[in-house]
């Protein structure tokens, strides 16, 4: 049984799910919102509100979101990112809080909820304490071009929809170095847990 939930967030490529990896190993159990996102968009429930704001369209005949037109329509002005996030946000909420309560009964250092939009979603509330990871742009660049195989110019404009490094060091109360070695970041998420742990409990 465990009280602590540590937010994990950071900018694509930053390296949040090998720190997540790292939390995991150190003992904890990982919430991911990402995941849990994918999974409450596609439900039927969700999916119906979504085609009645965004279109009928936005559902192929295989009955599967096309992901590309929703966030065409979704993200082509801010009122529209609005009205998917009143649809989504509520329901991945619910999930994600029912995950969390989950992992707190089982016997774990602290559940890690790993949220690339942390506090934009407000699920920061969730948590006792935020965790960012951050790295240089053009590191980060390097990375998703590597791992999704996409181009530099489809990863930049991923990037610049997101927020700058000054963001997260404003709002989360630790920071992980995203260019430390696998290892070193391994003894750096061993360390900062303790810290956390000290300092929360
Ligand atoms: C609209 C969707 C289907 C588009 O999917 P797709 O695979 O094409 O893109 P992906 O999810 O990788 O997002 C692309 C970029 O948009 C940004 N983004 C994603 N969701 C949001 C949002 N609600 N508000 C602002 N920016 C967003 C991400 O930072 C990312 O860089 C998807 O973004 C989605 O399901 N969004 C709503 C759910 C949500 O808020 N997810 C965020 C995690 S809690
Ligand atoms: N410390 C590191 N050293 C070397 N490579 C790394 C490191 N951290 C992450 N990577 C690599 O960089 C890529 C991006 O890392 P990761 O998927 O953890 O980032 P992320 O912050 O979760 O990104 P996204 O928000 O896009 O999912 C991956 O291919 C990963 O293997």
């Amino acid at each position: 049984m465990t009280d602590l939930v540590i937010g994990l967030t950071g900018p694509t490529g930053a390296g949040k799910s090998t720190v997540a990896a790292a939390f995991q190993k150190a003992g904890c159990l990982v919430v991911d919102a990402d995941r849990i996102a994918r999974l409450t968009i596609s439900d039927e429930k969700c999916l119906s509100a979504l085609r009645a704001e965004f279109g009928n369209d936005i559902v192929g005949e295989d009955n599967r979101l096309n992901r590309t037109l929703l966030a065409q329509r979704a993200f082509s002005d801010k009122k529209s990112t609005q009205r998917l996030n009143a649809i989504t946000h509520p329901l991945i909420k619910e999930e994600i809080v029912r995950q969390i309560n989950e992992c707190r009964k089982k016997d774990a250092r602290a559940v890690i909820l790993d949220a690339p939009l942390l506090f934009e979603s407000g699920a920061d509330s969730l948590c006792t304490v935020s965790v960012a990871v951050t790295a240089p742009a053009e590191v980060r660049l390097y990375r998703i071009v590597n791992r999704d195989s996409i181009t530099p110019e489809l990863a930049k404009a991923r990037m610049s929809t997101q927020q700058d490094d000054a963001y997260y060091h404003s709002r989360a109360q630790y920071l992980i170095d995203g260019t430390l070695s696998i290892s070193d970041t391994q003894i750096r998420v061993n360390q900062l847990l303790e810290q956390i742990i000290g300092d929360y409990e």
